[in-house]
């Protein structure tokens, strides 16, 4: 887990505690943490506070066992893919030193918890004006810079097009998305899982397409006068269409306002390898192979929602490789609790013309089938709430696909919703993050992007002047030669 205390494409990172030496990493990141974030784990990026940050190039990454640091100097491009995976394989292990922190918060303060998800339409009625704010979001139809003036217009059309085979879905799961009533639920358990920890908390839920959106959230929040604010996306692997697009808009409506600049902020961008996630989702698929007759056969299907190809190749979306680290660390767990089963991931839900995330659901389930896998667990894993795409696409769509195809024995982990394990480790996350908080910055970004405007617009002229003259003055050189 990850507490970050401002935007994380924009570099303005504080990523807590800085420090390099290797005894504090050691001691950070013991080797007997299970759950220390594998691969690379790129543990501490110090970038340092915004101004410097924007040229600093340098992150300090240890070995998969928190150990042998080192200062990583890398370009801008790459060190966004870096500080993006630096900033979901990190994790915290530090609980002594977090504990003393939190007690050293001021008891005036007065803490909030923003959860932040999707959102989901209510009614029939509702489905077309949610899929028009769903693809108005840059972040999950990315047009080039040029061509942003057609995103509202082209989020019109999509989302008519679309819509009826939306409201065919949300129909089929009672008319609605459960998104609003679940989350609910979920930020009431965990004000609950917070205050037993003695620390007076306020949940706030601010979904990024539909009521009550993030806005309400932020009015609600400067209405009770928080002071310190932790953001949790409800999204376990971070992906810019997601976490990345909901943390976007948040990020402006906090510089936005003269109270809100000066609340302190943690943001975890994502806790895809908590301990406590990772147990609780084992859990959960150690009781659903239970209710297989033979439970070594069965193939444990993980189904994430994808995202376009684009997305992780072009921008860096650190969402493919945390899901399959998220998958790992579960699988993991699970043969330590002496699970046989095999298991293999895909990808599910894609969305219009462009190539997304492989390999794809529906193929891999035929080709199951085809094999002669006899029984499977689908097990939705990008998300931790029921909706539509576990309770009508997996639930419907891909378990007729799978029986058709030859599986005779069909099962489904639900998701987490307010599983108390589940809650309990976010509650920790929370707690976790507290001392971490930091304010968002004073200078107006405004005026930083007018600056950069205003940039562009002169060196744009010259190069559009120069190649308005190109013409004439190749002309002019031919006519002097002849
Ligand atoms: C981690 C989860 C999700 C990712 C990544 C994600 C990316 C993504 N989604 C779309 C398009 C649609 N998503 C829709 C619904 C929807 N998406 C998620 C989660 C992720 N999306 C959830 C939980 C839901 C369901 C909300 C609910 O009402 O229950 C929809 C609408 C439903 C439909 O018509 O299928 C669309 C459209 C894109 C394009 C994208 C990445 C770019
Ligand atoms: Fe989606």
């Amino acid at each position: 887990m990850e507490a970050v205390g401002s935007q994380l494409y924009g570099m303005k990172l504080s990523v807590s505690p800085v420090n390099n030496s290797k005894d504090y990493l050691k001691r950070l990141c013991p080797q007997n943490q299970p759950f220390v974030a594998k691969q690379t784990a790129m543990l501490h990026c110090s970038l340092g506070s915004s101004r410097k940050s924007e040229t600093c190039s340098s992150l300090f990454m240890t070995d998969e066992n928190g150990f042998g640091t080192r200062k990583y100097s890398c370009k801008v491009r790459e060190k966004r893919k870096l500080v993006a995976n630096a900033v979901s394989s990190a994790e915290l292990c530090g609980f002594e030193d977090i504990a003393a922190e939190v007690h050293s918060i001021p008891e005036q303060e007065k803490i909030g918890v923003l959860l932040l998800n999707l959102g989901g339409p209510e009614t029939l009625q509702d489905v077309q004006p949610f899929l028009f704010n769903l693809f108005a979001d840059p972040d999950i139809i990315r047009l080039p810079r040029l061509f942003r003036f057609l995103q509202r217009p082209l989020a019109q059309l999509i989302s008519v097009l679309r819509a009826p085979k939306s409201k065919e879905g949300y129909a089929s799961i009672g008319g609605g998305s459960p998104l609003r009533k679940i989350t609910d639920e979920q930020a009431d358990a965990l004000k609950k899982a917070v205050e037993a920890k003695t620390i007076p908390v306020n949940v706030y839920v601010g979904m990024r397409y539909w009521h009550p959106f993030t806005e309400d959230a932020v009015h609600q929040i400067k209405k009770d006068k928080i002071t310190r604010l932790v953001v949790l996306p409800l999204y376990p692997q971070y992906s810019i269409s997601t976490s990345g697009s909901s943390i976007r808009v948040l990020q402006r409506l906090l510089r936005e306002d003269e109270y809100l600049r000066r609340v302190a902020v943690s943001i975890i961008q994502s806790w895809y390898q908590r301990e406590g996630y990772i147990k609780s989702m084992a859990n959960l698929i150690e009781k659903e192979l239970k209710s297989f007759s033979m439970p070594d056969e069965v193939m444990i299907f993980f189904s994430a929602h994808g995202v376009p190809v684009s997305y992780v190749e072009d921008a860096g979306d650190p969402y493919k490789q945390q899901m399959e680290e998220c998958v790992d660390l579960i699988v993991k767990e699970l043969k330590s609790r002496g699970v046989k089963s095999d298991h293999t991931l895909a990808y599910q839900s894609r969305v219009g013309p462009v190539e997304w995330l492989k390999p794809y659901t529906d193929k891999v389930l035929v080709e199951l089938g085809q094999k002669g896998v006899k029984s499977l667990l689908a097990v939705p894993i990008s998300f931790v709430s029921e909706h539509i795409e576990t309770l009508e696409e997996i639930d419907m769509e891909y378990k007729h696909l799978a029986l058709e195809s030859g599986i005779k024995n069909w099962g489904r982990v639900p998701a987490l919703g307010c599983d108390p394990s589940f809650i309990s480790d976010l509650a920790d996350a929370v707690v976790e993050a507290l001392p971490h908080a930091v304010a968002m910055t004073s200078s107006k970004p405004e005026d930083m992007d007018l600056v950069r405007s205003a940039f562009s617009l002169f060196f744009g002229s010259i190069l559009a002047f120069i190649l308005l003259l190109s013409p004439k003055l190749v002309s002019a050189y031919k006519m002097y030669l002849s």
